[in-house]
């Protein structure tokens, strides 16, 4: 054989476990990574002039579903072009990866999560594949921080400006207690420091045991962090979002969960579940009047489709806007009901996966 042929005789990738995973991701870096996930994909929606350069941009496609006997199958690539790795950091990298990860409700019946995926990261010069990184802990990580993401732009900055000392108190509602549900509410409160004080949790399950036991869960959480709030369990839904400034819906259901003469005027929601579609947790009513965010255009054309609301834009959009006067803020009006329709997308594994893979890295940089 020439010696110039192509081989492909290079070391395996590496494999990321579950245990690593928890150990590396932080709340706060998530975070950053999420903001400049949701900003590629705004900033490439952009006509080419009005691009920002010295902001990431993206490539990705609807994810694809394959229909198994028990769940379901997604397939979600992904690129991120000059994307930081961190915030403050000039250091830019290009990333891409891809999720595959299977939805099969049963599961918790056997005791198994109902999602499982591993994320695919390649090198985006080569294209070789570099890191294998288990995404149950990343999969709720990102969700959550996706919401943790939206609530701070759309809801807790307008609301932190009108206070005199920049900062905000909340009563969280919790709909539906499980992974989601509990990653969720545990994001709320680790990052408290830098979005709003978490005063009162309301959870809710459809099956009231999970709600009771991230009850647990939430007060050693307040040990841990030293936080000071209060954990009702609540035997309606009604009851769990009565008050909330925001609320989280993570349930699997295909019927309405939360009707407007629920909720207070101003109030926050993001909604994650996907029960037979992407947008039956909240009643019509809520729809009729909210506003309404998404991740990405290009997911909300196949999987919002049948969705009747006044849907304002992505939230990537809403960031960019910010501290740029030239550009009309997408910013919800005050006083009333936002609500971010989380999908989930591709480029959030994207940067969350390339974060994970260059702590890894840095950990074991002693090894290489
Ligand atoms: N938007 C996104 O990026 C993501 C969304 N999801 C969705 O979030 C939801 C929750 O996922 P996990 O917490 O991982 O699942 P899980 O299996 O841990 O929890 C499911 C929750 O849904 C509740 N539930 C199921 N059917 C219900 C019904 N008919 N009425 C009321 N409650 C019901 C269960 O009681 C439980 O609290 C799922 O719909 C999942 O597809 C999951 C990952 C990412
Ligand atoms: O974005 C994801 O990841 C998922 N979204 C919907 C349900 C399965 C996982």
């Amino acid at each position: 054989m020439s010696k110039h042929a192509a081989t492909n005789t290079r070391s395996r990738p590496m494999f990321i476990d579950e245990d690593q995973v928890k150990q590396l991701l932080d709340w706060n870096e998530a975070r950053y990574a999420i903001e400049q996930s949701f900003v590629s994909v705004s900033n490439q929606a952009r006509d080419p002039v009005a691009r920002f350069a010295d902001q990431p941009v993206s490539s990705q496609p609807a994810r694809t579903f394959v229909q198994a006997e028990g769940g379901v199958l997604l397939c979600m690539p992904g690129f991120v072009g000059q994307h930081r790795l961190a915030s403050g950091s000039s250091d830019r990298a290009s990333t891409l990866a891809c999720k595959l990860i299977t939805s099969f409700r049963k599961n918790a019946s056997i005791g198994l999560p109902s999602i499982n995926g591993e994320v695919f990261v390649f090198n985006s010069t080569t294209g070789k594949l570099e890191a294998i990184v288990e995404a149950n802990h990343l999969t709720g990580i990102r969700t959550a921080t996706a919401s943790l993401v939206a609530t701070d732009h759309l809801f807790l900055r307008p609301a932190r400006a009108r206070t005199p000392d920049g900062t905000v108190s909340i009563q969280l509602g919790i709909v539906g207690c499980g992974f989601q549900g509990m990653m969720h509410a545990i994001g709320f409160v680790r990052t408290q420091a830098a979005l709003a004080r978490v005063r009162v949790i309301r959870l809710w399950n459809r099956t009231p045991g999970r709600a009771t036991q991230l009850k647990e869960v939430l007060t050693e959480e307040a040990k841990k962090t030293g936080s000071n709030y209060s954990v009702f369990v609540c035997d309606t839904v009604e009851d769990c979002c009565r008050d909330c400034d925001v609320i989280v819906t993570a349930t699997g259901s295909s019927e309405p969960l939360v009707y407007r003469s629920f909720l207070k005027p101003n109030v926050h929601i993001n909604a994650v579940g996907a029960g037979e579609f992407h947008h039956a947790e909240l009643a019509q009513d809520v729809y009729d009047e909210c506003q309404v965010y998404i991740d990405h255009q290009e997911g909300a054309r196949k999987e919002l489709a049948t969705l009747r609301s006044n849907i304002v834009g992505e939230v990537g959009e809403v960031i960019l806007r910010e501290n740029r006067p030239q550009e009309e803020s997408l910013l919800p009006k005050p006083g009333g009901i936002s609500v971010f329709q989380s999908l989930g997308m591709a480029t959030e594994d994207v940067t969350v996966g390339r974060l994970v893979y260059e702590k890894y890295l840095k950990a074991h940089s002693d090894q290489m």
